[in-house]
């Protein structure tokens, strides 16, 4: 079956339906890894969006669910050049075809994801429908992909109830704006106890449980939509309890220190995006999905000092809180697609967790 793909500047890309038959409108991004598909589509960061593959060839590898970084798929579409016929892996439990299919999730392929790619890298970030109507009117879309936003998605993809993950080690209160599961399993790891809170958790609840550190995590939206987000934060930071954040997390505490984040034009989406470290110098490849940033240059020094700087285009990849035991990073140490680079500031918030625990 035909499907379109039909961009807010009037681009309309004609390719093959895949997954659900359903019509959708979302935000359009594309992700430059050459694997982790899996891994891409359970991120929920990318709830409220629809992804575009740019590697050529997606699903040669079939479905591992012990791959999954979430209990389900969340991109509002899927967007490849080509979906694999036949998976070939031992590990493989199912189809991407049928993935897609099971999670309502609709898609489209056999299009030019180069020159898709090549238009959102020049005008930006835009909105688009993919649909299986050959009889679309576009001046009746083209308002609506306009007004399309992703509204307030944290609260649809945070967990329900608190969950612990036991460990002999430190305890760490893992902050579920959308975690990528990895973020937990780094931390149990490492011996930790983590436990997982709801977004709406409030910050009284979590200092009175005494955890030894808390993770924020990583998260789908505008980071200024989570005002009553920002309000908990602010009292986390007044705790004194060690924080380490990742992504969203980052964000939040930025904006909850005063500072302000802005769109980018087409975001940070891969596993190859070189991070400098300032404190060493040494540069980290890492894992990436993001299209919000940190305006550091507006944060009061006094507050807050970058730690991380984007190689590519010198953009705030991290920061470092004075007199605080906190430091927070845009990009993905949990990988999960992508290089383990920075695993290590696992170790450091593990270390940061030491020192205050003996001071
Ligand atoms: N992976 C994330 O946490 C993404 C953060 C935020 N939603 C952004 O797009 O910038």
């Amino acid at each position: 079956m035909k499907a379109f793909l039909i961009l807010e500047d009037g681009h309309v890309f004609t390719g093959t339906s895949i997954g659900a038959d359903r019509e959708v409108i979302s935000e359009i991004v594309f992700n430059t890894s050459m694997t982790g598909y899996l891994e891409i589509l359970t991120d929920p960061s990318y709830a409220g969006q629809a992804v575009v593959m740019t590697y050529p060839l997606i699903g040669n590898y079939g479905i591992c669910y012990e791959d999954m970084e979430s209990l389900k798929p969340w991109p509002d579409g899927y967007i490849v050049r080509e979906l694999s016929r036949l998976p070939s892996n031992f590990r493989s439990e199912d189809s991407i075809q049928h993935f897609l299919e099971k999670h309502n999730i609709p898609g489209i392929a056999g299009i030019d994801t180069r020159a898709l790619t090549k238009i959102l890298r020049e005008k930006g970030t835009m909105n688009g429908m993919i649909t299986t109507n050959a009889n679309y009117n576009i001046e009746e879309i083209l308002p609506r992909l306009k007004s399309y936003t992703t509204g307030k998605v944290v609260e649809k993809v945070t967990c329900a109830d608190k969950e612990t993950l036991s460990g002999e080690g430190y305890k760490v209160a893992l902050m579920d704006f959308g975690a990528k599961r990895n973020i937990a399993r780094c931390l149990n790891e490492r011996g930790c106890e983590v436990t997982i809170y709801p977004a709406r958790t409030k910050a009284e609840q979590i200092i009175a449980d005494a955890p030894d550190g808390i993770m924020l995590s990583n998260g789908p939206g505008d980071p200024k939509e989570c005002r009553e987000i920002i309000d908990e934060i602010k009292k986390l930071y007044q705790s004194d309890i060690p924080i380490f954040a990742i992504c969203l997390g980052h964000q939040l505490m930025a904006l909850a220190n005063g500072a302000d984040t802005h769109k980018m034009k087409y975001g940070h989406r891969g596993a190859n995006h070189p991070v400098k470290d300032l404190d060493s110098g040494r540069v980290y490849i890492s894992s990436q999905n993001h299209g919000y940033v940190v305006d550091a240059g507006a944060m009061d020094p006094n507050v807050a000092v970058p730690a991380f700087v984007n190689v590519n285009d010198g953009t705030n990849e991290g920061l470092k809180y004075i007199g605080k035991n906190i430091f927070t990073v845009q990009f993905h140490p949990e990988a999960s697609p992508g290089p383990q680079d920075s695993n290590t500031l696992f170790d450091r918030f593990i270390s940061m967790m030491e020192v205050a625990k003996n001071a």
